[in-house]
């Protein structure tokens, strides 16, 4: 169907008045956008803003109750996601569907109907294109989660997809991985491939986005090219009010002790599956970060210390004890709790109520001290305190979006009383409001003496935070910087060993 005006005949996406409603709950309210070729246009908004059901929308994954959706010129109007995908659509989900035990190629190809080994020379071509290093026959459960990324966005290419959505793809990327989606990005807008882009990031969006429309309840609250908006005027747009002040969320008592040099984690020549011989302590109140690129073995470590993964030698210990015979109950037995970075395998129960979930991991602890109500009012506490969107603590966290997913999961792990915290990645696809609660948060833990691993691709939050920094790379400790150490030190370390090992 031709489309009703000059200006929109050029649009890749053309949406409408689009209306979708969840329950009484409007969660869309007229919104009304476009996409045009080759250009990358950031779509930001607060936590439960709607961003995902807007993308869901256009990809034909949510149904509006009103509004038109066109993609390249003809109406969406059966919505589904491969009539989205006909029209070419391809939306790069936050986290990529991945199916471990096929091949990366497999992986690409899957849903066609041609068989991968005849599509091969095409995605090799995309590939090349691209000039991205991806051994196809790899099996896809040894991908990192930035490789992950890549793959989605093949998915898309071979489907031949002139318009993308990808929703947040540089949270788990570190700085350099980032500037190598960036290079993509840019190849595919020169190309004719017009890409939304979701971050909460401002300067990633200044970085690479021709124009940003805000979301604010449901709503475009501003809309326009890049270079006409000040961060200040984004900010305010997204947020409106300014963003309340942290809560002390901590149930230790008020007279908590003060950072000191009591060793609360110590870790000594530690190996397992991807690291070896990593040696460092954690005192109380301290907060150290520990940096690294993509597959240098932070996640790896941090989940052999809480038992989810084999110790190959070494030893754990907590509060100079032995921490012998990890798994993760025992651990929070002990006091020490990991937020972890994938939070769809261990994270959250997607379909217990938030309470409950928040709830969680003291269960484990107390299972028969609990009481609805005390979970009602704990989870009042994290919901006033971190701002978590959601209509009343028994909605499934299913229906929350990502960033208020996280901030749960984070309310768990706070919940149970903490005596060494280890946080990887913690503010994955938080707002840049609630971002700030939550550093405030952290700060407030070690004040009161918890000890803190943070494990971040994020450096600027490395700094803004961390008391001394541990850099990772290939596996090993690379090296220690001081507070206040820059970002580029940081790297340097980061990705100077990968590159002398490159060489
Ligand atoms: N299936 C559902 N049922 C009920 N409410 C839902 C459902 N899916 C989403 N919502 C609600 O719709 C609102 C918008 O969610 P959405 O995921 O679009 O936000 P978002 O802007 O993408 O947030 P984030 O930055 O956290 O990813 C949220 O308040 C969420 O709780």
């Amino acid at each position: 169907m031709a489309l009703r005006d000059g200006t929109a005949a050029q649009a890749l996406i053309d949406v409408r008045d689009v209306w979708k409603q969840y329950g009484p709950v409007a969660v869309l309210k007229g919104v009304s956008i476009t996409l045009a070729p080759g250009q990358i246009h950031a779509l930001l908004g607060g936590n439960g803003a709607g961003k995902s059901t807007l993308m869901k929308a256009i990809a034909g994954l949510v149904v509006p109750n009103s509004g038109s959706i066109a993609i390249a010129g003809t109406l969406l109007d059966r919505p589904s996601a491969a009539r989205a995908q006909r029209l070419g659509l391809y939306l790069v989900p936050q986290e990529a569907h991945i199916f471990g035990s096929q091949s990366v190629l497999e992986n690409i190809c899957m849903g066609l109907d041609k068989p991968a080994a005849r599509l091969r020379g095409r995605v090799e071509a995309l590939v090349a294109q691209l000039a991205v290093s991806l051994d196809l026959d790899a099996q896809a459960a040894t991908l990192e989660i930035a490789d992950r990324q890549i793959v989605e966005i093949l998915r898309g290419l071979i489907r031949e997809a002139r318009a993308l959505i990808l929703d947040e793809p540089t949270s788990a990327l570190t700085p350099h991985e980032v500037e190598a989606l960036f290079a993509r990005m840019r190849a595919l807008a020169a190309s004719g491939v017009g890409i939304f882009f979701i971050s909460h990031k401002l300067r990633e969006i200044r970085e690479i986005c021709h124009d940003i429309s805000v979301l604010r309840d449901g709503a475009i609250v501003l809309s326009g090219p890049m270079s006409a908006h000040t961060d200040a005027e984004i900010v305010t747009a997204m947020t409106r009010v300014a963003a309340p002040v942290a809560v002390d969320l901590s149930t230790a008592p008020a007279a908590a002790p003060a950072p000191g040099s009591e060793r609360r984690l110590e870790v000594e020549r530690l190996s397992g599956e991807g690291f070896s011989e990593v040696s460092f302590s954690l005192a109380a109140g301290e907060i150290v970060g520990l940096a690294g690129v993509v597959g240098a073995g932070r996640t790896e470590l941090a989940e052999t210390i809480f038992g989810l993964r084999p110790t190959l030698s070494g030893a754990v210990r907590l509060g100079g004890a032995p921490l012998e015979n990890r798994s993760p109950s025992v651990c929070i037995d002990r006091g020490l709790v990991y937020l972890p970075e994938d939070r769809q395998q261990f994270g959250l129960f997607l379909d217990a109520p938030l309470d409950w979930n928040a709830s969680a991991y003291l269960m484990h602890k107390m299972p028969f001290f609990l009481r609805p109500r005390d979970e009602a009012r704990r989870f009042e506490r994290f919901r006033s305190a971190m701002g978590i969107k959601c209509e009343s603590h028994l909605q499934p966290a299913r229906r929350l979006s990502g960033g208020n997913q996280q901030k749960v999961l984070l309310a768990k792990c706070l919940a149970a009383d903490p005596q060494v915290l280890i946080l990887d990645e913690p503010t994955r696809g938080v707002d840049v409001a609630a971002r700030n609660d939550i550093y405030a948060l952290i700060r407030s833990l070690a004040a009161q003496g918890v000890a803190i691993l943070l494990i971040s691709s994020d450096f600027d939050e490395i700094v803004q935070l961390s008391d001394r920094v541990l850099v990772m790379a290939f596996g090993a400790l690379e090296g220690e910087l001081p507070r206040g150490a820059s970002v580029d030190a940081i790297g340097g370390l980061a990705f100077g060993a990968r590159e002398a090992a490159d060489a």
